[in-house]
């Protein structure tokens, strides 16, 4: 089995500061990774890493075969919603063309093909209806819809989406985690970040747990990976999160200190 995803003693940071640790592991193509830890643990990080917009420290990661920069073009990201711009006057289908622009530039012309993939990602996330809309005037569900169609616009063989579930209602909820399900499906690769374990159990293959450092501005490490049966154990979650009181309750890692 090939691999989508190879970190050898990788670390990844800012400004030459490690925030996330010693990293070794494969992961298969086609595997859909759900990434859990505490707020601070590095997921962020580490899904910058792979994009190559967060520094490697130590070590080595191959994505896809290839170094990240390279590797960009053929991965569609989904950022965390509090690091977008909803105040620019662009339309929903503006942003999903957006996604192209990485293979043909800002300034370059999008053909009938390229139009018909926006059509076609706009569909597929149930907001076809609604391309001419002003994107800062839709719900933040539906925004959170649109960025994903943004990121498969492309056709990407690599997704990394970043809390895609976070403050999303029940339906908007079930149709991401129907299409996370599908790109899985599809054979593509995606590493998604959440602190939903109900995601875990219904859309991923695999679960990579993260630790926080045992001291505040100590770098986050890993804490387990595996596929959800092995991995996502009670014992497996209080490691990373390192509190007895926390629960899997029926959807959502808790603990004292994420309630706080
Ligand atoms: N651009 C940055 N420059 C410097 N340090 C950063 C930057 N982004 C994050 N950090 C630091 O890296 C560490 C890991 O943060 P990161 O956002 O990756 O964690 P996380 O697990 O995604 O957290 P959350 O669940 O809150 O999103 C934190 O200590 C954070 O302050």
């Amino acid at each position: 089995m090939t691999s989508a995803l190879s970190f050898h003693d990788a670390a990844f940071g800012y400004a030459g500061v490690t925030r996330v640790e010693r990293l070794s592991l494969e992961i298969p193509s086609g595997a859909a990774v759900a990434l859990i830890g505490p707020n601070g643990s590095g997921k962020s990080t580490l899904l910058r890493g792979v994009l190559g917009l967060a520094d490697l420290t130590a070590g080595r990661v191959e994505v896809l075969g290839d170094t990240p920069a390279r590797a960009r073009r053929h991965i569609g990201s989904l950022p965390q919603a509090d690091s977008r711009d909803t105040t620019l006057p662009v339309s929903l289908r503006q942003v999903v063309t957006m996604g192209l622009y990485r293979s043909v530039g800002p300034l370059g012309r999008i053909g009938r093909a390229g139009r018909a993939a926006v059509t076609e990602a706009l569909e597929r996330v149930g907001l076809g209806a609604f391309a001419g809309r002003r994107f800062g005037e839709l719900s933040g569900g539906q925004q959170q819809r649109g960025i994903l169609a943004r990121a498969l616009v492309s056709n990407p063989k690599l997704l990394l989406l970043d809390e895609p579930f976070n403050g999303l209602d029940r339906e908007n909820r079930e149709v991401l985690l129907e299409l996370v399900r599908g790109l899985r499906e599809e054979g593509r690769t995606v590493l998604v970040s959440t602190h939903d374990l109900e995601i875990a159990q219904a859309a991923c293959s695999h679960v990579l747990l993260l630790a926080s450092g045992h001291t505040p501005g100590q770098p986050g490490h890993p804490a387990g990976f595996g596929t959800v049966e092995d991995a996502l154990t009670l014992d497996a979650v209080q490691h990373a999160f390192q509190d007895a009181t926390v629960e899997l309750d029926h959807h959502t890692v808790t603990t004292t200190r994420e309630t706080e």
